[in-house]
């Protein structure tokens, strides 16, 4: 199949202004209401509403845009809780946790996280003795045995569905009867001291699909009018059709479940466009919408775009690094065949959610600069499991009762074996962490503490940080001496212009 999207060339100038770099002098919109702001004005609005305090985003000189400090940091003070735009677990995790699919907060119980986790695991294991390779889409969350193109390439990348794979083979763990991890998973056994864990009820996904619970009622109407009823394959969902749509997540699942996430950041600006054009109009601006409404829908669509068009950006296909099996005579090969792959991910999405008024978004150009995205920026989504907590805890009792516990839940630690203390992992994009510039000596970090128990990425000031200092992050093991920190952070597409560096640089 041939890779060309008629999109591209349709939409040449539309897209071209979604793509362009977010600058104080914007695209200009012939409707007043929507003259989309100004890029420093968008991060003010940000800080202020989400009331990030002390923090402002400017341009760095060499860098592009970097995270400033408006106020003095102490040493371990947290500097910011960044709450993710979009984000997604990956697909391979989903056996591991059962999170809210909103905030990705643990849900359920600890014995439903253990119970549940026991028995995907021996579906799944069942499932590859018989080599069906046959999994309904919900529990497709393995990789295929040949994930590679014709030619041997392998497509798989970090964001790839291969994690928790080879692992999750209960080769040395001890299996359970069926009936206890039944009653389990149904509330029917309860493990002692587990009441001490609480979790939130699991909430159904009110469009009716298996694939999306949450921790609360408000979760699940977030979740659905900012992203999931657009892409729900339950029978309320509002896609164009559900088969194209279950084919869509199909291949996600078989290849890169990094197109789930490409998906919702559509979907949330097809949803947010909506949102705009159903908003009630004041006169004066009825009356220039009247002149000139294409115009004006682009210009709600630039509006609706405009958080994700903060992102740092290239093409998925160009800024990929290239793989370690991958010959660097293949190269060129290499990113055609990953352009070939969004390419078809695209039409599959194109089925299911396709929407005329919105249709730059879906040119292989934008999909390829939102994956891209993903793939530059630094942002793991982790929440520590409650599960492995439940078993420090049990550990830490004192003999006799330790003793007594260990009886009933010895025999399913046995049965997790190493796999009990697996976190929630994922992917996402965070509007403030995202514009954070690394350094190999950063004076912040990315950190979960003990309380920070969903989805939003926590930021913590390493050492004291002075108002109108930049506030930087490493996105690898700084530690590292310089030549190989260069390497890995040359898969983030730069060589690494740090004071540290710029010192040690031969
Ligand atoms: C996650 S973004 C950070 C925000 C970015 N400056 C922007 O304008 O959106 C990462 C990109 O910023 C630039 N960058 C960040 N830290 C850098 C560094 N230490 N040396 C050189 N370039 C850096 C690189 O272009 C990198 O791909």
């Amino acid at each position: 199949m041939e890779a060309i999207c008629p999109l591209d060339s349709e939409f040449s100038e539309k897209i071209d202004a979604l793509l362009k770099p977010p600058s104080s002098h914007e695209v200009q919109a012939s409707f007043r209401n929507f003259i989309p702001l100004g890029f420093f004005e968008y991060f003010d609005q940000l800080i202020s509403t989400r009331q990030y305090r002390g923090l402002r985003i400017k341009q760095n000189g060499e860098f592009g845009k970097g995270v400033y400090a408006d106020l003095e940091f102490r040493e371990g003070e947290l500097v910011c809780k960044d709450q993710m735009l979009v984000g997604a677990q990956h697909s391979s995790n989903k056996v591991d946790c059962l999170v809210c699919s909103y905030c990705f907060r643990f849900i359920g119980s600890i014995e439903l996280q253990i119970g549940r986790k026991l028995y995907l695991q021996d579906l799944r294991f069942s499932a590859r003795k018989c080599d069906t390779g046959t999994y309904s889409h919900t529990s497709n969350d393995c990789c295929p045995d040949d994930s590679s193109d014709e030619e041997g390439n392998s497509f798989m990348t970090d964001h790839d569905n291969s994690r928790g794979c080879s692992s999750s083979e209960p080769k040395d763990k001890i299996s359970l009867p069926g009936e206890i991890v039944e009653s389990l998973m149904k509330g029917d056994m309860v493990l002692p001291y587990s009441k001490q864990f609480y979790l939130p009820s699991a909430i159904s996904c009110p469009g009716g699909c298996e694939e999306a619970h949450y921790c609360s009622n408000l979760c699940a109407e977030s979740d659905w009018e900012s992203f999931h009823s657009l892409l729900c394959v339950g029978e309320g969902s509002g896609s164009l059709c559900r088969e194209a749509l279950l084919k869509f997540i199909e291949h996600a699942n078989e290849t890169n479940d990094i197109f789930l996430l490409a998906a919702k950041v559509i979907s949330f600006t097809i949803l947010k466009y909506k949102k705009l054009k159903a908003a009630p109009l004041k006169v004066q601006e009825r009356s220039s919408s009247l002149n000139g409404s294409e115009d004006t829908c682009f210009s709600m669509l630039l509006e609706a775009w405009k958080p994700i068009s903060m992102g740092y950006k290239k093409r998925w296909w160009d800024c990929i690094a290239l793989p370690d099996d991958v010959d660097c005579v293949d190269e060129a090969s290499f990113r055609m065949q990953i352009r070939k792959l969004a390419f078809t991910s695209l039409q599959l999405l194109k089925e299911a959610i396709f929407n005329i008024e919105c249709a730059p978004l879906f040119s292989l150009e934008i999909y390829g600069h939102i994956i891209g995205m993903f793939e530059l920026n630094n942002l793991d989504l982790v929440v520590a499991s409650p599960v492995e907590d439940y078993f420090l805890y049990i550990d830490d009792l004192q003999y006799l009762e330790k003793v007594e516990a260990e009886k009933i839940t010895r025999p399913f630690l046995d049965a997790l074996g190493d796999e009990y203390s697996d976190c929630c992992q994922g992917t996402a994009f965070f509007p403030l962490q995202s514009c954070m510039n690394h350094s190999c000596c950063p004076n912040a970090k990315a950190f979960k503490r003990e309380e920070d128990r969903d989805g939003q990425a926590t930021i913590i000031a390493l050492r004291p940080i002075s108002k109108g200092e930049e506030v930087t992050i490493s996105y690898i093991d700084e530690e590292l001496p310089f030549e190989e920190r260069q390497a890995l952070l040359a898969d983030y597409g730069f060589r690494c212009k740090c004071s540290k560096c710029l010192e040690e640089e031969p």
